[in-house]
This record gives structure tokens, sequence and C-alpha cells, in this order.
């Protein structure tokens, strides 16, 4: 079966390659806003299922499988997103500073059927105390913008993190142990549900 990834994030796209799978991409553009009194898990949820309802609604018919994620850093039941500017980066940079905080990932996954399967994966992430000018350095670097809560774990923003518990494939935005077990469930096969090239490496 074909399978589609609706995302632009390229680090979705890495992480799924990670996994051995053959997808195609289209990206989904939906309104992200969040629902007034909108829980973060019922918001990061609803955002991946209209991603990969986006994109499947143009393959009505076809033989594929459509995949969508939805990445939002959370602290106090606050939903963060990307930072809109500076001073949104920083005030986001500030409140997660010396303290914990969860990454909620959502994947869902619509088959050709009409039925869809999702997961929400949470990861806590504890950052170190930031000083103002460690938060000025890092806002004046491209890595901040594109993602949620203003930072990203696999760049300079790693060395933010004092612990974490959970998935880090997760923080980087596709839980690759529960996507694999979502695409297994759905019959698309990923590298590790092949056996051919097994046996040849003493
Ligand atoms: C917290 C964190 C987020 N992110 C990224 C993952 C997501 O790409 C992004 C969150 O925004 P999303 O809206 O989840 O994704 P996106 O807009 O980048 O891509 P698409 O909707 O097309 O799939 O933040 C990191 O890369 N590293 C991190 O440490």
């Amino acid at each position: 079966m074909r399978l589609l990834l609706a995302s632009a994030s390229p680090r979705r796209r890495e992480l799924l390659a990670q996994l051995g799978v053959q997808f195609d991409l289209e990206s989904a553009d939906i309104d992200e806003t969040v629902n007034v009194g909108e829980k973060p898990a019922d918001y990061v949820l609803r955002m991946a299922r209209e991603k990969a309802a986006a994109v499947a609604g143009r393959h009505t018919g076809e033989a594929l499988a459509v995949l969508a994620a939805d990445t939002s850093v959370v602290i106090e039941d606050d939903v963060l997103g990307k930072p809109v500017d500076h001073f949104d980066g920083l005030a986001m940079l500030a409140r997660l500073s010396g303290r914990w905080h969860s990454v909620m990932t959502a994947v869902c996954l619509c088959c050709e059927d009409g039925q869809s399967e999702e997961i929400l994966v949470e990861t806590r992430v504890r950052f170190g105390q930031l000083t103002r000018a460690q938060c000025e350095a890092y806002l004046a670097t491209d890595e901040p913008w594109d993602k949620a809560g203003g930072y990203g774990i696999q760049g300079l923003a790693g060395a933010f993190v004092s612990s974490i518990e959970g998935s880090y494939s997760n923080v980087v935005g596709l839980p690759l142990h529960e996507t694999w077990q979502l695409l297994a469930a759905a019959g698309v096969t990923t590298r590790l549900e092949r056996t051919e090239d097994m046996g040849g490496s003493e």
C-alpha cells in the first residue's frame, strides 16, 4: 500500500525514512488555532487528524495510507506553538528555563477504507536554568522559528536539556517506536518486517 506523509517538516521526513519505509510527501495546510478551552492533548490529536484528513481528502478512492503528526510543547496546560517573533521566542525560553515541560506528539494514520488510528505520545523534558544572554544567543540562530516551543532538542538547544523522560524522537516530531507499531498494525511494512537481506554480515 502506498504511504503518503502529510508534512512539510524535514524532521518528520528524516524520522520516517529511518524506519526504512517507502513514502511520498504532500503537505497539509490547516488552521492551527487552539480552540477556547481545548485541552493540549485534544488539540494535538485534532491537528494530526485534520492534517491527515486534508491530504486523504485529495485522494479518495486511491489505495493509500496517509500519516500525519503534530508536535506541541506544553507547560501548565498552555500549548506553545512556533514563536511568532523575537519577544515571543524569548518569553517561551524564559518560561521553559529551569523547569519541566511536556512535548506531546499526536500521530494519525488514515487508511484507504476510511478508518483512522491515532496515538498520542508525551515526553517530559527539563531545561536547566538559562540566562537572558543564552536565550538571546539562541534566538540569534535560525533554529527556534519553525519549532514548537521555540527550540530544537536536536540542535544547539540540546545543551539546554538537563533531563528527559520518554521518547527522544517524539520531541523531534515523530515517535519512532509508536509510529512503527501503528504502521505495522495497518499492514504498512517497514525495513524491520523485511528479512530478505539477513544473514550475510559475518
Ligand atoms: C520541541 C521540538 C519541536 N520540533 C519541531 C517538530 C515539528 O516540525 C515542529 C512542530 O510543528 P508542527 O506543526 O507539529 O509541524 P510542522 O509545521 O513543522 O510540519 P507539518 O505540520 O507540515 O508536519 O517543531 C523540533 O524539531 N525539535 C524540538 O525539540
